[in-house]
């Protein structure tokens, strides 16, 4: 386990004044894939946490683990994968003691995830009112017609113009960005309280990203949704996130809200992609659309993972004990961790 404790900020209160937990709670998550003969873990030792309504977002290169995390939380990894180890707790109910079943009426009902390529998810011989009708009929007892209505409201609540007449489309009439927004009308056709999206913008350009962000934001702060925003991009996560967990070769280096972690980054890689956005370093909300490709070198691969540190070769703040040793999630207040044996100090 990483040391990971829930602190003031995952604890929430209810109306009531009761304290209640996080929503969603990762506890020392391991997801393996068994290839050639080898097991290696794309998530090794991860822990985070969701408190309900939040939007916690998980950044990090290409390969660090983020989609591998959503699947395993949406309990869709596949074989050759497998969940080795950790609790996934939603509501303090752990997902992985269920059976099948009950997880899917989990995935249809509480938590949804919309994925970076809408087209690849909608299908392209059914009308949009067809699909999003399916979605709505998959969860709750309605007649064609009442489908029909409620799908031309999800559209509508999505942002979509004269969903009346949208209603009928085809995916292939509608554009990239009035894709993403069906998906997100197809996720919310359950009602969910935990959104997961696996970089939802990356394929859209720079104005539909915006949009699409803002829809996120209205929507978590209209109906109190909590949103795993998954991104390369640091700068949706400046727009987006009130939390933010860094994640490098499976795991996690950072935890911090968004305000900390921009304000002062403290692991070197945080720090590095930091640098990588253009303008003012780190400053918020700028390096929009920006790819994180500026620190040298690249991940190592999961089947040949370095000893002790796994960012030490790439690491301008290397010291020996990092070649010995996996530096664990330190606690350094205020709800912040940080995986480093030398962490850039708060002044610099
Ligand atoms: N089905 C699979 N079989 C074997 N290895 C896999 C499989 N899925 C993921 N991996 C490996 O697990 C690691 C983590 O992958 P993951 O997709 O979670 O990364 P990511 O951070 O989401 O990157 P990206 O932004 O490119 O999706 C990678 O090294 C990847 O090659």
């Amino acid at each position: 386990m990483t040391g990971f404790a829930p602190d003031e900020s995952e604890e929430q209160a209810r109306p009531d004044g009761e304290a209640v937990g996080p929503l969603l709670s990762i506890e020392g998550l391991r997801t393996e894939f068994r290839t050639d003969g080898h097991t290696f873990a794309a998530v090794d030792d991860v822990s985070l946490a969701i408190g309900h309504g939040q939007t916690l977002g998980i950044v990090g290169e290409s390969g660090c683990g983020k989609s591998v995390t959503a699947l395993s939380v949406m309990g869709l990894v596949q074989a050759p994968g497998r969940i080795a180890g950790g609790r996934i707790l939603l509501d303090g109910e752990d997902l992985l003691a269920k059976s099948e079943r009950e997880l899917r009426r989990i995935r249809g009902n509480r938590i949804a995830m919309i994925f970076q390529e809408p087209m690849t998810s909608l299908n392209p011989v059914f009308t949009v009112g067809d699909q999003l009708g399916e979605a709505v009929r998959l969860h709750q007892k309605k007649s064609r017609a009442e489908a029909r209505e409620r799908a031309i409201e999800l559209l509508k609540l999505v942002g979509i113009p004269s969903p009346e007449t949208r209603v009928d489309a085809y995916p292939h009439e509608l554009s990239g960005g009035m894709r993403q927004r069906v998906m997100i009308a197809m996720a919310l056709a359950c009602d969910p309280e935990l959104l997961i999206a696996d970089e939802p913008t990356t394929a859209l350009d720079v104005t539909i990203q915006a949009q699409i962000l803002a829809l996120l934001r209205k929507l978590q702060r209209e109906r109190g949704l909590a949103v795993m925003l998954i991104t390369h991009d640091l700068g949706v996560v400046a727009e987006s996130c009130e939390q933010v967990a860094v994640m490098y070769a499976g795991k996690v280096v950072e935890r911090s809200s968004a305000a900390a972690l921009f304000a002062a980054p403290r692991h070197p890689y945080t720090a590095g992609l930091l640098r990588s956005l253009p303008g003012a370093a780190g400053a918020a909300g700028r390096g929009k659309g920006t790819r994180l490709e500026a620190i040298p070198g690249v991940v190592p691969a999961p089947d040949r993972m370095p000893a002790g540190c796994r960012f030490r070769d790439r690491c301008d703040r290397a010291v020996p004990a990092c070649a010995r040793e996996i530096p664990p999630l330190v606690a350094l207040g205020q709800g912040r961790e940080v995986a480093c044996f030398n962490p850039v100090p708060e002044a610099a």
